[in-house]
């Protein structure tokens, strides 16, 4: 059903009017209302299940609600080709890396993102593009790695190896499902360290994080989405929404959240 007075912001990089997706009897999103600008920085949260892969599926254009609105980059999905929109958009998940090559050399992983394939096949890349990858490589930590077989890399390299590949189109929405999933201690903390820097250098783009967890969102994020079962239990600047009340809520158990310095940290009581 179309919502009729849904006016696209030509200025906003996603919208979403009364989104609602349904599978079979299931409510994956039940209406949801969301707006993201080009300076924010938005975490999503929310336990398994919640609808949050369903969220970002939404914003990478590879899937239409079944009733509300999307518009990304002010055009509405269904009036606009997909095939245009994506590579203005960075993507980084699990289910994308799971189609990565073991073979690829690290750099062809993250050089072919321009030419929208995955693994470098048999195309002649440009030496800038190249120049240009090793450099996002060396942002998120693992330049010295450009050279070896993706295969070869352990699951916290490959993750910053997929975020520099989400990059090499210079998106202006990047989308990161996870970032950190799988990472140790060290290594967690130096992806969010960069990942922060990255969060407020004015030239990123608008940027949307999924996580399950607070402890693994980056400093520098300046807004944060809570879902519960489909359903948006909270949504604003980060530091409004990210309190004991709010994440009690949205995970179904009470918690209590700390704030240091631009981290946050929670746990049960
Ligand atoms: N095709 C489908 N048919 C029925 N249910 C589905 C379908 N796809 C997803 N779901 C269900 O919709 C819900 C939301 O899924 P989604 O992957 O968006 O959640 P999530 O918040 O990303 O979860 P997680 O944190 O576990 O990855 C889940 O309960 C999932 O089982």
């Amino acid at each position: 059903m179309a919502v009729p007075d849904f006016d696209v912001d030509p200025d906003a990089v996603l919208q979403l009017r009364q989104a609602t997706v349904r599978r079979g009897s299931k409510l994956l999103l039940d209406s949801v209302d969301w707006t993201v600008e080009e300076d924010e920085r938005w975490a999503v949260l929310g336990p398994n299940g919640a609808g949050k892969t369903t969220m970002l599926q939404l914003a990478a254009a590879t899937m239409h609600p079944t009733s509300g609105q999307v518009a990304i980059f002010g055009e509405r999905l269904g009036a606009v080709d997909v095939f245009e929109l994506r590579p203005r958009i960075g993507l980084s998940s699990a289910a994308l890396a799971q189609r990565i090559p073991g073979g690829e050399l690290v750099v062809d992983v993250v050089v072919s993102a321009g030419y929208a394939v995955i693994g470098r096949w048999r195309e002649a890349y440009g030496r800038l593009d190249v120049g240009r990858a090793r450099a996002l490589l060396t942002r998120f930590g693992v330049g010295e790695l450009a050279d070896r077989t993706y295969g070869t890399l352990s699951e916290g390299e490959r993750k910053r190896v997929q975020i520099a590949r989400a990059l090499m189109t210079d998106p202006e929405l990047l989308l990161l499902d996870e970032p950190a999933a799988g990472m140790d201690l060290g290594g967690r903390e130096d992806l969010l360290r960069r990942l922060g820097m990255f969060a407020v250098d004015a030239e990123a783009p608008a940027m949307i994080l999924v996580t399950h967890h607070v402890e693994e969102i980056p400093p520098g994020m300046t807004h944060a989405l809570l879902l519960r079962a489909g359903r948006v239990v909270s949504q604003g600047l980060i530091g409004d929404v990210l309190t004991s009340e709010n994440l009690s809520e949205a995970f179904g158990l009470t918690l209590t959240v700390e704030r240091e310095a631009a981290r946050f940290f929670a746990r049960a009581v």
